[in-house]
């Protein structure tokens, strides 16, 4: 995918000098910026976090090998004198720590940190939590960091974790199709159903169960997308589309699409940069990436990655423990997010059965809200452990006092909580119910659309708050398209006010009829984690580009030109 295509920011810092890249650069980008503190670590883990359970050889950094030829360092049998006693040491990228006292504050229980004490566990612990999360002050406190490893080679292969004939299987079945999708390469991929085919034999199980994964039956995963059908286009013709401008601001920031990347969780699960792919994919395409709370990247790596003056949002998780949300507020001030997304839709996890059924192998992010769960629950459960179930609108306020940015509330449902955002003094709000994961057979977002326009249309911006289809003003003058379908009875707005939407949002034409309808912008979540899985920075750019081109396509095809020229007449609604 080339980044001509996207001038906003990746023209401004890194140029067009991208040439076509294999597949494979989403790896070899690791090396491409060496100041990255990334780096060191990702060349090590590359390919078992791609495998996820690979128990391949992680090799020794140069730091540990010169403390196995200097003879410095916490011998492998200190470790294995650990084995049957109470206290539980475990290797991390080189490093021996003592995690007895961290026990039971693990997001991910204890049983996955005692079941393999005295082991290298690093391929289970980089996919899953940020790269710096044990050094300095990032180290959590109940937590003593011994020192270097020193070993024999055959010491190291007896600390080795050890793998099942079903994880070598996963892994040959991984290796298999990443080959067969290499050899048909990028090019393959034509439209984001597609990137989700062949996410899936490239994911682990695991992998694949959490971001597929949607609460009880997954009835409102497959509705949010199908929503979509039952709005239609009423194209006009004769309208000179031949150009075309599908760039837009989202909350007062430019974006080269009227598409974010939605927050989700736990990208390195798909690829061994995770998050790191959605920052620099954002970035070269001139879109805004929403950061998870529990991004499995560091805030500070992803800050790294910044273009200067590309625009991130960042979405809150509000902690139980205040200080601790505090602390995060201010840290995502500091870090100059250009808008926080608020989520309201999770104050407890979903009940997402793809996830409980490989409970055990899974541990939640350290970083994020998430906090000691319980060994009873499942995957999903472990995020929201730390999130304050008790969060209300008066909160919103408090939030408020640390931050001037822009605030947001994601995960609203209902008209009645639109119009409560708004005189809570918000700057916009996220239809959404995270993708399905949460309240099984909850409305589909689109629908939430549709009743705000309903029952609020003074919440949408005058130009959209007409009916669709045909209005009686714009039959009485056919050939106007750009001014109000509907004249506006209802008066501004006393404060900025965007609206968001996502789920299930798999094309162009999907993203244009939200437009028609009202919607600022959309968000997309498992698409983008499957392009990153898929292909890491370049999947993410691919991605980018498949939507660009629909969503042009579509714009022109109803017979627009510019996305502030969408309106509610250029679709109908289908009855039930
Ligand atoms: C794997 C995964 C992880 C997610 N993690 C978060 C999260 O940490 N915070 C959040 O507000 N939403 C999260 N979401 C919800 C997304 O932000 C978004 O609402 C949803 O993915 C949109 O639906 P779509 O996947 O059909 O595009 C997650 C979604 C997925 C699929």
């Amino acid at each position: 995918m080339s980044s001509r295509l996207f001038s906003t920011f990746a023209s401004r810092a890194r140029g067009a000098a991208k040439t076509a890249a294999p597949l494979r650069r989403g790896i070899a980008t690791a090396a491409r910026k060496p100041q990255s503190r990334w780096v060191a670590g990702s060349i090590a883990v590359a390919v078992p976090a791609y495998l996820f359970l690979s128990r391949e050889p992680i090799r020794l950094d140069s730091a540990k090998v010169q403390t196995v030829a200097t003879g410095k360092g916490v011998p492998v049998s200190e470790l294995l004198k650990r084995v049957d006693g109470p206290e539980v040491w475990v290797v991390i990228n080189g490093n021996v720590y003592d995690m007895t006292e961290f026990l039971d504050d693990h997001p991910g229980g204890r049983d996955v940190i005692v079941a393999n004490k005295s082991h290298d566990v690093t391929p289970l612990f980089a996919p899953r939590h940020p790269t710096n999360q044990l050094d300095g002050e990032n180290l959590p406190p109940s937590v003593k960091k011994i020192g270097p490893l020193v070993g024999t080679e055959e010491e190291l292969e007896e600390i080795k974790l050890k793998i099942s004939a079903e994880q070598l299987a996963e892994e040959e079945r991984i290796r298999t199709a990443r080959a067969e999708f290499e050899a048909k390469g990028l090019g393959s991929v034509i439209n984001m159903a597609d990137f989700e085919k062949v996410a899936e034999p490239l994911l682990s199980s695991l992998a694949w169960a959490y971001y597929a994964s949607a609460g009880d039956d997954e009835i409102t995963k497959i509705a949010n997308a199908t929503a979509y059908q039952k709005v239609l286009f009423r194209p006009r013709v004769l309208r000179k589309v031949a150009e075309c401008d599908a760039s837009t601001e989202l909350m007062g920031c430019p974006s080269s699409l009227p598409v974010f990347i939605a927050p989700a969780a736990m990208a390195k699960l798909g690829h061994p940069l995770g998050e790191i792919n959605l920052t620099r994919g954002a970035g070269s395409t001139g879109i805004i990436q929403a950061i998870s709370s529990n991004a499995s990247c560091g805030m500070d790596e992803m800050l790294e990655e910044r273009l200067p003056g590309q625009p991130l949002f960042y979405q809150l998780y509000v902690n139980r423990d205040r200080a601790k949300a505090a602390e995060l507020i201010k840290k995502i001030d500091a870090g100059k997010f250009d808008a926080i997304m608020l989520t309201a839709d999770a104050p407890v996890g979903g009940k997402r059965e793809r996830d409980l059924r490989l409970k055990g192998e899974f541990e939640g992010p350290a970083g994020g809200v998430s906090e000691k769960s319980d060994d009873t629950q499942g995957v999903s459960q472990a995020m929201f452990a730390g999130v304050d179930p008790n969060l209300c609108w008066e909160d919103i306020k408090w939030v408020r006092t640390l931050t001037n940015i822009p605030i947001m509330v994601k995960g609203v449902q209902t008209v009645e909580d639109a119009q409560m955002a708004y005189e809570a003094g918000c700057d916009g709000i996220i239809i959404s119910n995270h993708g399905g994961r949460q309240l099984d057979t909850t409305r589909p977002a689109l629908d939430v659309l549709l009743e705000i326009r309903q029952w609020a249309p003074h919440l949408l911006r005058p130009e959209f708050r007409g009916s669709t289809g045909a209005s009686r003003e714009l039959l009485a003058d056919p050939k106007r398209l750009t001014a109000k379908d509907e004249p506006d009875a209802i008066g501004p707005l006393q404060h900025r006010f965007e609206i968001f939407i996502d789920g299930g949002v798999k094309r162009g034409t999907d993203v244009v009829k939200a437009l028609c309808l009202g919607a600022n912008g959309v968000g997309i979540g498992r698409g983008f984690l499957f392009a990153q899985s898929v292909a890491g920075e370049e999947g993410v750019e691919h991605a980018v580009g498949i939507l660009k081109s629909e969503i042009e396509l579509a714009i022109r095809l109803v017979g627009a030109n510019k996305v502030s020229e969408l309106r509610p007449s250029m679709v109908e609604v289908k009855k039930d």
